[in-house]
């Protein structure tokens, strides 16, 4: 990707570069040489690599990074409407949305801040966005990297309307995979999902784990806080930490879908898993004043763990 020379914010250790668009995209690095991307465009998280200079999310070889449409890849934003269950465009248009960095968000806890490199950016509804949405909104979202390298996205949504609005959310998490046929997935094994790919029709999980051999689109309800996306060929485990967001989608394209997508390889499919943190069944309101906060915190692990060892991240 093209960047030009960066601008330093010395206060909050980032820099800010532009894209071949002219889009500004902030760049994060934590002092053991993880990284992370954030475009202003869509507030999109558009790459996240570990110290060893690893990429950890999946972006499209097909992927157009042209506005207003979010790229295939990383992390897109979901809101105020997931998928196309509603009267705005599929996903809503946040992603789609140019956020601006905001040097005086109203603080967070201290732990969210300690030992971590951030940036706070702030998405407003435009005029536009009012006629399709009519609500005033504010919406918060912190990008951080920990020290070890953990990426984690806060999102502070409120309320400045006169009147109550319902929305629903995701994280759209394109996790790089060896081989889609070699991962699974542990903490959702038993909950009930609805398939996407039967008119939302509700099922309930049978398996130990979820393994991949066709075209998913499911969202699970009412998971635990804590997943596992277990990638037995790289040999590492994406372990996925979440807050406020009850639901997980999962998503996989598989063969043909992928065949009739523009933006992502025909075969590429089998390099990508999205394994979304999300609120979605039931609606988030928001009354006049109020705020919502829905937290993501990925990090990775060596495959050598086990479920047992998952606990740890539990406490
Ligand atoms: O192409 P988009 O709008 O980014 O959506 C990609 C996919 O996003 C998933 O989350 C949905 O469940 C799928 O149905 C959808 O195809």
């Amino acid at each position: 990707m093209g960047h030009s020379a960066g601008i330093w914010d010395q206060k909050s250790e980032f820099e800010v570069v532009k894209d071949w668009n002219g889009i500004s995209q902030v760049v994060l690095r934590s002092p053991r040489g993880a990284s992370a991307r954030v475009s202003l465009h869509g507030g999109q998280v558009i790459s996240w690599r570990n110290d060893r200079g690893e990429e950890l999310l999946f972006t499209s070889s097909k992927a157009i990074f042209k506005p207003p449409k979010a790229m295939r890849g990383g992390i897109p934003i979901c809101f105020p409407q997931f998928g196309n269950c509603g009267s705005l465009e599929q996903h809503g248009f946040a992603r789609n949305k140019m956020w601006s960095i905001d040097n005086d968000p109203p603080p967070l806890h201290p732990s969210d801040s300690d030992g971590k490199v951030f940036v706070d950016l702030l998405l407003s509804p435009a005029e536009e966005d009012l006629k399709c949405w009519p609500h005033c909104f504010e919406f918060r979202l912190r990008v951080s990297l920990g020290m070890n390298g953990d990426l984690a996205m806060i999102s502070r949504i409120r309320n400045i309307d006169a009147k109550p609005f319902n929305f629903s959310f995701a994280y759209h998490t394109y996790l790089s995979v060896s081989d889609i046929s070699e991962v699974r997935i542990e903490g959702l094994e038993t909950l009930d999902y609805l398939d996407n790919l039967c008119q939302r029709e509700r099922f309930t999980e049978q398996g130990d784990a979820i393994t991949f051999e066709s075209e998913v689109d499911r969202i699970y309800l009412g998971s635990p806080n804590i997943i596992a996306v277990i990638d037995h060929e790289k040999k590492r485990t994406f372990v996925i930490k979440k807050e406020g967001l009850p639901d997980v989608v999962v998503w996989n394209p598989w063969e043909k879908k992928s065949k009739s997508m523009t933006d992502l390889g025909d075969e590429e499919y089998k390099q990508m898993l999205c394994v979304d943190g999300a609120a979605i069944e039931r609606q988030i309101t928001l009354k006049p004043g109020e705020e919502w906060t829905g937290r993501l915190e990925l990090s990775v692990v060596p495959s050598s763990y086990c479920s047992d060892d998952l606990d740890h991240f539990r406490s």
